[in-house]
């Protein structure tokens, strides 16, 4: 089931507030449902509840337990505070009565300010002419990542023992959408492995936990066969969690997100 069929489910919300969404397993992580799939969708309902011209400036969401795939859930949405320009939007994906992914979003209009900071970043990567992917393992890739292009420039691949922490690359979709939005880049970001499972030598369960997303404004149009460039270093790992910050670029060098997560390894 392509991508852009799931977001519309998401964005019918305010017409079906108590549909049930039922995920199919190409798009699984381990026993979950992809985490940047289940943002995305949250994201996508969201939207629906404000205005156009109020954009997403940051998305903190929780992936608090499994969200399992071929399972029904649904998604609640709460209006938590609507000023004259942003508005608090707390979004959750709920199955079997338990809460499994929740989001708390900011969408906030532009307004007039004297204020201004530019977010000048430069990363050196070409373009991928030969893209070297993640190579497709049954029962080690996780299945939903047969719907993105992940091209890895520096990093080690997963499982292969490396002191590296980093991934540096591109990433895309394989089938391009319609168009691309927040909820496009959103789940892009969510595919890349986890920098910590380079470091190990033998497949362990691994998860997101909490992520901070935050989306700059204003930038150029974004075009479905796009490729986005991605790097994230581990600021810090240990006991098992590792703390990750990452910057994302459009194809014309434009710094258009900024992500850092906590994860999880379960070696
Ligand atoms: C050479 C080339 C190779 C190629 C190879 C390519 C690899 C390419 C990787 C791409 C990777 C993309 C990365 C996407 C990133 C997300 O999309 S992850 C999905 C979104 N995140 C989630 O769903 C997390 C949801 N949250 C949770 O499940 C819980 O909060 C946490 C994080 C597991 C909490 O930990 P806890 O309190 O210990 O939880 P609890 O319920 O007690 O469960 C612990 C058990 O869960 C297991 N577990 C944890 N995560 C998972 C998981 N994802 N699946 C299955 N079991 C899991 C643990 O191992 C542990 O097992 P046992 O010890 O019980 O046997």
């Amino acid at each position: 089931m392509h991508f852009d069929v799931l977001i519309a489910i998401a964005r019918a919300h305010p017409q079906q507030p108590e549909v049930l969404i039922t995920i199919p397993k190409d798009w699984s992580q381990g026993r979950t449902v992809f985490g940047g799939l289940s943002a995305a969708m949250l994201y996508s309902a969201a939207k629906e509840y404000v205005e156009e011209d109020r954009l997403l400036r940051s998305m903190n969401t929780s992936f608090v337990g499994p969200l399992l795939f071929d399972v029904p859930f649904q998604i609640s949405i709460e209006i938590v505070r609507e000023g004259k320009n942003v508005s608090q939007i707390l979004a959750r994906a709920i199955q079997n009565h338990k809460n499994c992914v929740l989001s708390q979003m900011c969408f906030a209009k532009a307004r007039q300010s004297k204020t201004a900071v530019k977010n000048d970043e430069q990363h050196a990567m070409a373009i991928p002419k030969k893209a070297n992917y993640i190579p497709n393992i049954p029962k080690v890739t996780p299945k939903f990542l047969r719907h993105y292009q992940l091209s890895i420039d520096s990093g080690g691949l997963p499982f292969t023992g490396k002191k590296s922490s980093h991934y540096y690359g591109w990433m895309r979709f394989k089938k391009p959408p319609q168009s691309i939005n927040e909820a496009h880049i959103i789940s892009m970001i969510d595919a890349w492995p986890l920098t910590l499972i380079q470091q190990l030598r033998w497949p362990a369960p691994a998860s997101t936990i909490n992520w901070n997303l935050d989306f700059i404004y204003p930038h150029r149009a974004l075009a479905p066969t796009d490729w986005f460039a991605y790097k994230v270093d581990t600021r810090q790992a240990a006991d098992g969690y590792g703390h990750t910050e990452a910057t994302i670029w459009d194809i014309h060098g434009q710094v258009i997100a900024l992500s850092r997560q906590t994860t999880a390894v379960f070696d």
